[in-house]
């Protein structure tokens, strides 16, 4: 039998080979983010768990670095601000704590990548009804069937798999790809 790791490399391995169908997906979606940017708006971000840490991790790809030394980019993940997160969570509901920040920071023109393995998370769905209502763009970053986030985002890139671990692997990896595909459309490459 072979060991924990190399039976995850073959299913992540195995997974990787499902990817090359979201192409276009990802294309469109790295021109849709990047007008966003283009035209004066900003990227949020927002999920749970790994993902909440996803979303960090590709909020500074943009406000930071990623490959170039370029200008920084508007991007903020509504996972970091623990003040603001305990008392969302404490004073209404956990399943606002995206929505009420979403509401007070994002304009019309802004985007929300919304990142949820099930795709069911009830914050993150909070949260892409908010953006809706406020006239931003929402990405869907998902897994398995894509769940009711699927339907509700203006875009979705879902990964076909059950696992929650190789779906956020995917997940960096588009994630990443998107960050490249953004610097490119805004000439920064
Ligand atoms: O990283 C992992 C598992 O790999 C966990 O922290 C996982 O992200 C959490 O269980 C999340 O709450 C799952 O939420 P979601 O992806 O279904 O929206
Ligand atoms: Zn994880």
């Amino acid at each position: 039998m072979n060991s924990l790791f190399l039976r995850n490399l073959a299913e992540h391995q195995q997974l990787m080979n499902l990817l090359h169908d979201l192409d276009p997906a990802i294309a469109e979606a790295g021109q849709q983010l990047a007008k966003v940017l283009t035209q004066g708006g900003k990227i949020l971000f927002c999920g749970n768990g790994g993902s909440a840490a996803d979303s960090q991790h590709l909020a500074a790809e943009l406000t930071g670095r990623f490959i170039k030394d370029r200008r920084p980019l508007a991007a903020i993940a509504l996972n970091t601000d623990t003040s603001a997160l305990t008392c969302i969570a404490n004073d209404y509901a956990f399943e606002q704590v995206f929505a009420r920040q979403l509401t007070a920071l994002a304009r019309s023109g802004d985007a929300l990548v919304a990142i949820s393995t099930s795709g069911n998370s009830a914050n993150v769905l909070r949260a892409v009804e908010a953006a809706k209502a406020a006239g931003v763009y929402t990405l869907g970053l998902l897994g398995r069937d894509g769940g009711q986030l699927r339907g509700l985002c203006d875009a979705a890139i879902v990964v076909p798999h059950q696992v929650t671990a190789r779906i956020q692997e995917a997940h960096i990896l588009i994630g990443h790809t998107l960050c490249g595909l953004i610097e490119a459309e805004l000439g920064l490459d």
